[in-house]
């Protein structure tokens, strides 16, 4: 049988593969490791929530996948496998060719990455004729339909709007429209909706989440929201101090989460869909800083399990590797084994 033979019997299902990834900034004598060893996968057509409190490392980790992180940050290690080749050390040149065309990103801040001076439309075919798609009646009239596609009602007027004629959610809109304009296999979407009014962000979620999934798109979706996880995702990944510390279906993460740290982000999230007012449950402690994460388990100066277990010492002395045959998969060496884990919170997770 032929490689290429073999390779079409046996597609791989992963579409990205992170392996040992560290990230490190470099600020004057101290080294904040921002992402240590982190390893995970996504697969083609899933939509991957990521949390964790602020100072994680949830935003370094998606612009690391577009190797997107600046001086004094660097990319210290690991790999980045996408469609099974290795972004780290890729050429720029052909990084170039892979933002936007196979992976997109899409930021909190949608005027922020847009020319105040560009019309929407030149925006929109400037991204294309930079692919070299199309010649210009070709690109206006895809830009055109992709405005449509995100619920412009007259995408033809709003191509010869400027960015700061539209509200935050139209914005965001156009940067979801550019964002899938070269039908991306990958799309990194950071706090997307965090800058919205509360009352256009659902909307804008369900847009992304949709057009996703009709395309057969994957999406990282980074976030704060518990909530919008357990309604868009199918996986979610629980980041602590620079490394993901538990990973699994949505499901079994919300009803069954194993790691103290998941537990206690559960705790304190508000209920959905009507349920009694929640006790909250604030974890003691402050969120580390990155460049003095704890020894061993970075969670155990503030881990009410180890409390419970009299403070065992191997939660000081090693640091836990993320374990599991997947798909749920945890870093603790107490991990519970008990469905719902006493919790306290509650949220409403779709089949
Ligand atoms: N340019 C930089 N220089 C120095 N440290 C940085 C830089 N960018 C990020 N960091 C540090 O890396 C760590 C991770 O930051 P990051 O922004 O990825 O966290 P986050 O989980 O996305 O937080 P938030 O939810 O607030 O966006 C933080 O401790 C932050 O201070």
């Amino acid at each position: 049988m032929t490689a290429a033979a073999m390779t079409h019997t046996e597609p791989p299902e992963a579409l990205l593969t992170v392996r040992n990834l560290s990230v490190h900034f470099h600020t004057g004598d101290t080294t904040v490791r921002a992402l240590d060893d982190v390893s995970l996968t996504i697969n083609r057509g899933e939509i991957v929530g990521l949390v964790g409190e602020s100072g994680c490392g949830k935003s370094t980790l998606g612009m690391s996948l577009l190797r997107l992180i600046e001086a004094p940050g660097e990319i210290a290690g690991g790999e980045v496998i996408f469609d099974g080749r290795d972004l780290v050390p890729l050429p720029e040149k052909e990084l170039r060719q892979v933002r936007g065309r196979d992976i997109s990103l899409i930021v909190q801040d949608a005027l922020a990455v847009m020319n105040p001076v560009t019309r929407v439309g030149e925006q929109l075919t400037e991204v294309l004729r930079d692919h070299g798609q199309g010649n210009r009646a070709e690109r206006r009239l895809r830009a055109r339909d992709a405005l449509a596609a995100v619920g412009f009602p007259r995408p033809e007027h709003s191509l010869r709007s400027y960015p700061h004629q539209l509200s935050g959610g139209m914005q965001q809109r156009v940067s979801i429209a550019q964002s899938l304009l070269l039908e991306p296999r990958l799309v990194i979407a950071d706090e997307p909706t965090t800058a919205l009014d509360v009352t256009v962000q659902a909307q804008v979620l369900q847009l992304l989440t949709s057009a996703c999934r009709t395309r057969g798109t994957s999406v990282l979706l980074i976030t704060h929201d518990l909530g919008v996880v357990a309604e868009t995702c199918d996986r979610v990944m629980v980041m602590y101090a620079g490394r993901v510390v538990e990973s699994g279906p949505v499901r079994q993460i919300f009803t069954a989460p194993r790691h103290p740290y998941t537990v206690a982000l559960l705790e304190a999230l508000l209920p959905l869909r009507g349920a009694p007012p929640p006790v909250l449950h604030a974890l003691p402690g402050q969120t580390p800083q990155a460049n003095e994460w704890a020894s061993g388990c970075r969670f155990h100066s503030r881990c009410p399990r180890r409390a419970a277990l009299g403070n065992p010492a191997i939660c000081e002395a090693d640091e836990p590797a993320l374990r599991g045959a997947g798909p749920h998969d945890v870093a603790c060496h107490f991990p519970s084994d008990e469905p719902s884990a006493n919790r306290k919170g509650s949220v409403t997770v779709d089949e």
